[in-house]
């Protein structure tokens, strides 16, 4: 598909307002051709000394200037309208389909770029669809219309015309190609820019830390540079275009008045003379509008394409699996799984485990031996090259992936917090959950002296990844969170890991209330957290040991 179809595709639901926008300027363009002629008339009629006709070439005139200027107004409101609905919807797609897509597409690309295109980047396309693609209708009329008239006033001079159409062809074709490899480098720069920012912002403690304010400061602004040159690059030539052909329009135009002069003189009216070298002049608008599209739609065609690599981009393939289990008792099998990452070996060779309904195995093993990996296996963040994971008998495929993972509550070693109250942190920000589950979850996570302790309880803001809770406050509303939806299965991985010895006892011992009737997979290296295990399996070599069996409690 190329660029110009797939935008159009993307024009296609507002084609409504993108026609009305059309009619208004083509309106508009209409009474701006008929100008150059009624002032020609004016000021011939004025030169002639014809006075009677005057009165009525200016009621035209000037009611031609107000329709002009009015027709502008009402299209500038609809551009700007129809360019924010279509900006919105576009961030919303383009947003929602990101959600969607594998975990190891976001792995592979870089957040800042993705921020950049779905939401800079849109903006420009849809101004881009709004005052310019939308206006094309006009200028071409416009063109072609100064045009027949030049020819219907004087054809032989209007003969200058096609003159300059192969100049101005070879001139947009010269400063496309440079423009086109040039708007690929500027969106790469200001993603660069955007990333810096991004990465040195989230990395601020560890940048104060090691004291390297100066060092992060000058790699962005480095960036800045970057950016700062190719698009200085990227605006002479677009700069220079519109102008240039304008000038040689007008060139052209001096030309005639010079060869003008005397032909009108002998045989033609003078109003006929200004109005061919108004309209002469005119042409240099709409070309130069039509040089600025040639120069924009170089910019968007980048823009298009990475837009359309992301939104052509198939969603995790478990959206699409239909079972719906009404009822998940907890019993998981891992069965000969294989998995390594793109370009890794490894870490998963033939592992298998059947954990059953209500158990608690603590996993255990090596940095890097493939622990998290299992669990990212089993809740489909990414797919087994060979093997089955089955929960309940039910291979975790077919399970649709949203259902799979609301009956998993997860409690990372570090939960995604984020600037929005406890209350936010804990339910992620769904609104209208059951105070009661609220307040189990609380209970059941031992939070309830931390909520209390916070000043404004619950509505108590709490910073950027949670920077104003402790670390274990924040695993335990980490914990809170996964038990909100009553799962009947929780992973803690490495959930005591922020704890001392003494706090990870008391942790361990407040959590017994909420692993009770869950099937529980605890990722750790702590003796404490073995401890509450039934069963100990350790990941090595790529597969799994079921090293000891404890009496069931
Ligand atoms: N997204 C990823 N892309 C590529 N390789 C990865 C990715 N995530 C993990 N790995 C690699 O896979 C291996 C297993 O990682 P995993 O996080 O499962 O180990 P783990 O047993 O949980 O380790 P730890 O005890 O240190 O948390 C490691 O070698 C790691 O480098």
């Amino acid at each position: 598909m190329n660029s110009l179809r797939f935008i159009l595709e993307l024009a296609q639901p507002y084609r409504k307002s993108l026609v009305g926008i059309s009619v208004l300027t083509l309106a508009g363009s209409i009474f701006t051709l008929s100008i150059p002629w009624l002032a020609g008339q004016l000021l011939g009629g004025v030169i002639a000394d014809r006075a009677p006709g005057i009165p009525l070439v200016v009621i035209l005139l000037v009611g031609a200037l107000v329709a002009t200027t009015g027709l502008q107004i009402g299209s500038t409101i609809l551009s700007a309208a129809t360019s924010g609905h279509i900006l919105a919807d576009l961030r919303l797609q383009a947003y929602r389909h990101v959600q969607t897509l594998p975990q190891s597409f976001h792995d592979r690309s870089r957040q800042g770029e993705m921020l950049t295109l779905i939401t800079f980047e849109v903006a420009m396309l849809s101004t881009f669809l709004t005052s310019t693609l939308a206006t094309v209708p006009s200028l071409l009329l416009t063109a072609a219309g100064a045009v027949v008239l030049l020819f219907l006033i004087d054809p032989a001079m209007a003969l200058f015309v096609p003159v300059l159409v192969p100049l101005f062809y070879i001139l947009a074709k010269l400063a496309g190609r440079r423009l086109r490899v040039l708007s690929r480098r500027a969106r790469m720069a200001d993603a660069d820019v955007v990333v810096a920012a991004e990465t040195n912002l989230d990395m601020l403690p560890a940048i104060k830390a090691f004291a390297i304010e100066d060092a992060r400061a000058e790699s962005y602004s480095r960036a800045l540079e970057r950016a700062r040159l190719v698009a200085l690059s990227h605006s002479r030539i677009d700069a220079a275009l519109a102008p240039a052909m304008g000038l040689l329009a007008a060139l052209a135009a001096i030309g005639l008045v010079l060869t003008a002069g005397a032909r009108f003189e002998a045989n033609r009216d003078p109003g006929d003379l200004f109005s061919f070298l108004f309209y002469a002049a005119l042409l240099a608008r709409p070309v130069g509008g039509l040089a600025n599209l040639y120069g924009q739609f170089q910019w968007a065609k980048g823009t298009l394409t990475r837009l359309r690599i992301v939104l052509s981009r198939d969603p995790e393939p478990g959206y699409a699996a239909g079972e719906r289990p009404s009822r998940i008792a907890g019993s998981i099998s891992f069965q000969d799984v294989h998995f390594s990452y793109p370009g890794r070996t490894g870490p998963l060779r033939g592992a298998s485990l059947d954990i059953e309904k209500g158990e608690i195995v603590a996993l255990t093993g090596a940095n890097g031996a493939g622990k998290s990996t299992l669990v990212k296996l089993l809740t489909r963040f990414y797919e087994p090259q060979r093997g089955t994971i089955l929960l309940d008998d039910t291979d975790i495929a077919a399970i649709h992936v949203q259902h799979l993972r609301r009956a998993i509550g997860m409690v990372p070693q570090r939960p995604l917090l984020f600037d929005g109250t406890l209350r936010e942190n804990i339910t992620l920000g769904i609104r209208n959950v059951d105070p009661d589950r609220l307040n189990a979850a609380i209970d059941l996570a031992q939070a309830r002296d931390l909520v209390s302790a916070l000043p404004e309880g619950l509505e108590t803001r709490i910073g950027d990844h949670g920077v104003r809770l402790s670390g274990g406050q924040g695993q335990r509303i980490g914990l809170a969170r996964a038990l909100i939806g009553n799962p009947p299965i929780l992973v803690l991985d490495e959930a005591t890991s922020m704890y001392d010895l003494e706090s990870e006892a008391a942790f361990v011992k407040d959590c017994m209330t909420a692993l009770v009737d869950r099937t529980v997979i605890i990722i750790t290296h702590r003796a404490a957290t073995l401890a509450l295990a039934d069963r100990v399996a350790v990941v090595e070599n790529g597969v799994i040991r079921t090293e000891e069996c404890r009496p069931t409690r």
